[in-house]
């Protein structure tokens, strides 16, 4: 069985106060585990952003227990989550982020670079990553240059430059056509299997779920259902 990387329990996250609470999570425990994609599905409002948020260390439960590697964060001081995120967390949007002016190796040697990595590894270690997601040859393109399932996979590279044990993508598909939604999503497993890394994805693009080991479904800040490939249901 792969290791439990994050554990949550009883998750409850509220926004703003009184009259206008809002109960974003009611209640939601779970835990990740390495080599395994999550798909995150649910409807608009359900919950899904605010859950990577806390699974990400970006945003405190009201309520509830997060457990990083056994670790309980309650009570963490804010530097340290940082340096917790940092140190284990990879991001993926769905707009990308890359840097217009830098090329695409060097969007991912910035994310080494920022990590410490040693000058002269910077260019031969972005392009073995950007080799593993197969863009070995637009390496020294701009992100103008680049298709959206390309600019998604150096998206990608760069989330893994910092080794992440976690990796969170909220709606990494979005902005692409079905087929290289479907193709990002597959870069995705593969690479949580090859890098032993749990990788959570929100998603509201049904085909993409083909491509998850485990789909968790919200609603209303509840987990609806928790179901994996195979049919070893846990909720
Ligand atoms: N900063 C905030 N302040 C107040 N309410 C918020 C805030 N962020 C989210 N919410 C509310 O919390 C609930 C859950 O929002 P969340 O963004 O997590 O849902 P979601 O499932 O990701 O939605 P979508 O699919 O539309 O992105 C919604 O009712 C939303 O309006």
């Amino acid at each position: 069985m792969s290791a439990t990387v994050l554990t949550l329990e009883d998750v409850r996250v509220t926004y703003g106060e009184g009259a206008a609470a809002v109960h974003a999570l009611n209640g939601i425990s779970l835990d990740v585990r390495r080599g395994e994609v999550t798909m995150l599905m649910g409807p608009s409002g359900s919950g899904k952003t605010t859950l990577l948020q806390v699974m990400g260390c970006l945003l405190r439960p009201s309520a509830g227990r997060v457990r990083l590697f056994g670790e309980s964060l309650e009570g963490a001081a804010l530097a340290a989550l940082t340096e917790l995120r940092r140190r284990h967390v990879g991001f993926v949007f769905q707009h990308y982020n890359l840097f217009p002016t830098l090329k695409a190796w060097e969007n991912v040697a910035i994310a080494l670079d920022l990590r410490g990595a040693p000058r002269e590894t910077l260019r031969p270690r972005a392009l073995a990553l950007l080799e593993r997601l197969g863009l070995a040859d637009r390496a020294e393109h701009y992100p103008a240059e680049l298709s959206g399932g390309q600019k998604q996979r150096v998206a990608i590279a760069r989330a893994l430059a910092g080794q992440p044990v976690l990796l969170l993508a909220d709606e990494p598909t979005a902005a692409l056509d079905g087929a290289t939604g479907q193709a990002v999503a597959a870069s995705l497993k593969a690479l949580a299997h090859e890098l032993d890394c749990a990788v959570v994805v929100v998603s509201h693009d049904p085909r993409v779920l083909p491509y998850g080991d485990r789909v968790l479904e919200l609603e209303d800040g509840r987990l609806k259902s928790d179901r994996r490939h195979g049919g070893n249901a846990h909720a």
